[in-house]
């Protein structure tokens, strides 16, 4: 399944939730009158007085004034005030043929110390989530106050107004913890950006408020874990009070391992600040409630099928599209590039037909993967269960903003095949979870080992689980006797999350886009079909097609990606190659290199290969050619949209 939805070509996301794209049209449309209407009327008003004084005597150039002054009022202030009002009801719109647990959502805007405060918590676990890991480990310490006689609560950055962040400090004991994701140059995820701004536009006065940050990154990025960093540091400049060192996770080693040892020094350091103890082994709660239906209770239309948001939006699609509501397109061409050898590389042809999409090459495509039907069946039987059932999950905490994991009512089967992600290593939480239903003692106990905090507890876990690639459905098939209730299990998976691919072709060159991807065996495999299942392995390069300049590399670029040649080309050794022509390109004609790929080697490689050209033809110092590649960046002439 392939949902599209304009997006801007920088980022490699989505765009923000409150700004869908077709709203920002709109009110961009009259942004622009407001900008230029002033000026316009006041040179108009100043000619017209010009031109029309001789003739006209005082009274006429006081009806002129009043009129001008109305077509002011017309054009600026009404509109400008329209325009607020429009984007508040496409928001609502947005919110409206969301899913009911988005439904819920815009009762749960009042003001979290609000919230915090009538249910008598005093911990707010923050999270700037993108794929849903940082959401899931807001979750984990917002439970973990239990066992310390505390009450806390997750929030999503994106529906909490910050300019309350100061009054934390009225609460007793409180804390605030962020677990906050970086992204794109060291961004802050989508949900997080107005936090971001709001720290950069000067934030509040935060004397008082106790904090704490966990971060999480990938050290391939040249901006690791930047987000985290900035918000560790920029809350204690605005008067906060760190209450235990910034937490980093690190994506390319065992981000799990990395926050399962952060959280064990976390809580450590807050007994000691707090004066609390742990109260006992850790319980275990089920967040959400089953409830099962017959198929006569719900019509077969009020029942999900797979749908990411909206229901029924496989049968009738309608604008505006977003994250929330994406366009499905069909896939029109789906033809593989590569002939022979072990690699996939497929060129994809989408069907945006009366989408009125618009987008750049650089936007992105989501596609939406599904699980493989005989793996989800294969699940059922060995959990011995009805796949058809039909049921919903409601969440216990009322105060809480996600109603249902996923959208509900559905049956365990769709659930399996289109919500949540069973083809990931679990994180030690979920096995530790997992041990109440072994009825074998040896499998409890190699449950109850795996997922400790103990030396040999985290050697298990990443010899068995990570290195040894074990997936949910592994591990239920090497201890046949661990059988956990099916919705037990639904609620401790992770969402099934989107791929994104960027869309290598530009509508102003090529009326198609282009989406690449290698087949991968698991999760995604299978005919590429309107409810295709693919994975994105990489690497490739590309030049974007809009940089003429670079024309001749694009074109070898082209053909590297391709490998039609008996010797495989790269960028890098077309740059190299090519190495005096590019610092002219660069220095002298002012061109753009666009980069996409794999951050790990090719984006350092290239880099690494323009601090060379920089000192040897433009007789630069390391500093110095570190500096200049620093300002293409900051020019936007050296664009990336890279990923590992
Ligand atoms: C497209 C992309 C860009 C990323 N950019 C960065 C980055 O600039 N710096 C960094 O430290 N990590 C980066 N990461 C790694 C993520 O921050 C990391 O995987 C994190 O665990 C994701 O958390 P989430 O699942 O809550 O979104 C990037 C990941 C992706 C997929």
């Amino acid at each position: 399944m392939i949902g599209l939805w304009h997006c801007h070509g920088d980022t490699p996301h989505p765009p923000p939730h409150s700004l869908p794209c077709l709203e920002l049209t709109i009110a961009g449309m009259f942004a622009r009158a407001d900008e230029v209407a002033p000026e316009v009327m006041e040179k108009v008003a100043e000619e017209v007085a010009a031109e029309v004084e001789p003739i006209l005597g005082t009274l006429d150039l006081v009806i002129l004034a009043v009129i001008a002054a109305l077509l002011f009022y017309w054009f600026v202030v009404k509109r400008s005030r329209d325009a607020a009002h429009v984007k508040e009801i496409s928001s609502l719109n947005n919110l409206k043929m969301a899913s009911p647990a988005l439904q819920t959502q815009s009762s749960m805007t009042a003001g979290f110390i609000a919230k915090m405060q009538h249910s008598g918590r005093n911990v707010v676990v923050f999270y700037g989530s993108q794929t849903g890991t940082a959401e899931e480990f807001a979750g984990r310490i917002s439970k973990d106050c239990i066992r310390y006689g505390w009450k806390g609560m997750a929030a999503d950055l994106e529906e909490c107004d910050m300019e309350d962040l100061p009054k934390l400090a009225e609460i007793d004991n409180s804390l605030a913890v962020f677990c906050l994701a970086t992204y794109g140059e060291g961004d802050p995820t989508d949900n997080a950006q107005e936090f971001y701004d709001w720290m950069q536009e000067g934030g509040g006065d935060l004397s008082g408020v106790k904090y704490v940050v966990f971060s999480l990154g990938n050290k391939t990025y040249e901006h690791y874990n930047a987000m985290g960093k900035y918000t560790d540091q920029r809350l204690e400049d605005l008067g906060g009070e760190r209450v235990c060192e910034l937490g980093m996770g690190d994506d390319d080693g065992n981000i799990e391992e990395d926050f399962v040892t952060w959280r064990e020094q976390f809580w450590t350091s807050i007994c000691e600040q707090y004066g609390v103890q742990p109260l006992g082994d850790e319980v275990s709660i089920r967040q959400y409630n089953l409830t099962t239906h017959e198929p006569e209770d719900i019509p077969e239309e009020k029942v999900f099928t797979g749908e990411i948001a909206r229901i029924r939006s496989y049968k009738n699609q309608r604008p505006p599209y977003d994250t929330k509501n994406p366009f499905l397109a069909p896939v029109k061409v789906n033809r593989e590039l590569h002939q022979g050898g072990d690699r996939s590389c497929m060129h994809i042809e989408l069907d945006i037909t009366g989408s009125k999409i618009r987008y750049e090459a650089g936007d992105h495509v989501a596609v939406y993967p599904v699980n493989d039907a005989a793996m989800v069946q294969k699940i059922g039987d060995l959990l011995e269960v009805d796949l058809d059932q039909l049921f919903t999950l409601d969440n216990v905490d009322d105060d809480s903003s996600k109603k249902h994991p996923f959208p509900c009512p559905t049956t365990y089967r769709t659930a399996l095949s289109y919500y949540v992600d069973f083809t990931h290593p679990p994180h030690t939480h979920v096995l530790k979870e997992l041990e109440e239903y072994a009825s074998d003692s040896a499998d409890a106990a190699f449950l109850h080992k795996i997922s400790s905090n103990t030396p040999e507890g985290k050697s298990l876990y990443r010899e068995w689980v990570v290195e040894g690639c074990r997936t949910m459905l592994a591990i239920l098939e090497d201890l046949p006797s661990v059988k956990p209730r099916v919705d037990h299990l639904l609620e401790l998976l992770p969402r099934l999350q989107a791929r994104y691919y960027s869309i290598s072709s530009s509508p102003k060159v090529h009326p198609k886009q282009h989406s690449h991807h290698r087949r991968s065996h698991g999760l995604c495999d299978g005919p590429t079909d309107d409810r295709t299942t693919v994975s994105p392995t990489y690497p490739w390069l590309e030049a974007s097609p809009s940089s003429s300049r670079l024309s001749d590399a694009h074109a070898a670029s082209r053909r590297a990606f391709s490998r039609i040649q008996p010797a495989k080309v790269y960028v890098t050794h077309l740059l190299e190659q090519q190495a005096e022509s590019v610092w002219k390109l660069l220095d002298e004609q002012k061109g753009h290199i666009y980069i996409c790929g794999d951050a790990r080697n090719m984006a350092r490689d290239v880099n690494n290969i323009l601090t060379k050209i920089c000192q040897e033809y433009g007789g630069l110092t390391t500093e110095q050619a570190a500096e200049y590649i620093k300002k293409l960046e900051t020019k936007g002439r050296y664009g990336k949209d890279v990923w590992s």
